[in-house]
C-alpha cells in the first residue's frame, strides 16, 4: 500500500511569485502537481517546458506534470527534459500509448496516464502494468475550483481491483475539486496521491491547508480499514 501524499497544484498559485509559493508550501509536502495545458486539448492555456525548468531550479520538490495537451510525443520528453520527476499525459490523443509510456520511461521519467471522469478504466487497460500513475480526474479538466464528481468514486475501486489482479505497482492519483471534505472518500476508496489546488494555495497558511488535506485523506483510508466511519466511532 502506497504512503499518501498529498500535491498542491501551482495552478492556483500566484504565477509572478512561483518559487515563492512553492517554498511557501513545501514544509508540508514532498511533491507539487505542474498543470500543462494547450488551449486545444482543454480551453485553457498554462505554461511549459520554460516554467518547468525555473521551478526545478528553484526547488527540490518532485514534480508531478500533468500534460493536458493533444501532442505529448512532442512536449512529454521536453517537460522532462526540463526536469519534471514524473510526467502524466492523456492517452486518447496518442496512437500508440504504450509506445510513448516506454519512451518516456527510457528518459528516465516516471509515467502518469489519466482518465476523465466520464472516461471507463478499460481505456488504460493496456498501460496498467507499465505506469507508475493512474491518475482519475475528479473534474473534467482545464480548470481549478471546480467541484468534485463525486460518481468517479467507484472507478477508483475499480483501479485498485485491477491493480490486485496485475499485479501492478501504480499509484493512483485524484485530481479536481479535491478539499478536506471530499479526499476521505477517495482514499477510502482507495487513491494514495490528492491533488489540491485551491484547497492549498486559496489559504493564507498554505501548509497547514496541505496538512488538513493529508490528514482527512489518512482519516478515511483509516475509517475504511476498520470497516467504515460507524465502526471507528
Ligand atoms: O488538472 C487540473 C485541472 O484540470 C487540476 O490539477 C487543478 O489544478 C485542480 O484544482 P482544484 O480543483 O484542486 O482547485
Ligand atoms: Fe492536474
Amino acid at each position: 500500500m502506497h504512503e499518501l501524499r498529498v500535491a498542491p497544484s501551482i495552478l492556483s498559485a500566484d504565477f509572478a511569485r512561483l518559487a515563492d509559493e512553492v517554498a511557501d508550501v513545501a514544509p508540508a509536502v514532498s511533491m507539487v502537481h505542474v498543470d500543462v495545458m494547450d488551449a486545444h486539448y482543454v480551453p485553457n492555456l498554462t505554461l511549459g517546458p520554460p516554467v518547468v525548468r525555473s521551478l526545478r531550479a528553484a526547488t527540490p520538490l518532485f514534480l508531478d506534470a500533468h500534460l493536458m495537451i493533444t501532442d505529448p510525443r512532442t512536449y512529454a520528453p521536453q517537460v522532462v527534459a526540463a526536469g519534471a520527476d514524473s510526467v502524466t499525459f492523456h492517452p486518447e490523443v496518442e496512437d500508440d500509448p504504450l509506445g510513448l509510456v516506454e519512451l518516456l520511461r527510457d528518459v528516465g521519467s516516471q509515467v502518469g496516464v489519466a482518465v476523465r471522469p466520464h472516461q471507463p478504466l478499460s481505456l488504460v487497460e493496456e498501460l496498467l502494468e507499465s505506469i507508475d500513475l493512474l491518475l482519475v480526474m475528479t473534474v473534467q479538466p482545464g480548470f481549478g475550483g471546480q467541484a468534485f464528481q463525486p460518481e468517479v468514486l467507484p472507478k477508483i475501486a475499480e483501479a485498485v481491483a485491477a491493480r490486485e489482479r496485475l499485479g501492478a505497482r501504480f499509484r493512483i492519483e485524484v485530481d479536481g475539486g479535491i478539499s478536506p471534505d471530499t479526499v476521505g472518500g477517495t482514499a477510502a476508496a482507495g487513491a494514495d496521491t490528492f491533488v489540491a489546488g485551491s484547497a492549498v494555495f486559496d489559504h493564507l497558511d498554505r501548509p497547514a491547508a496541505a496538512r488538513a488535506v493529508l490528514a482527512a485523506a489518512e482519516a478515511g483510508r483509516r475509517e475504511a480499514a476498520d470497516g467504515g466511519p460507524s465502526a471507528a466511532g
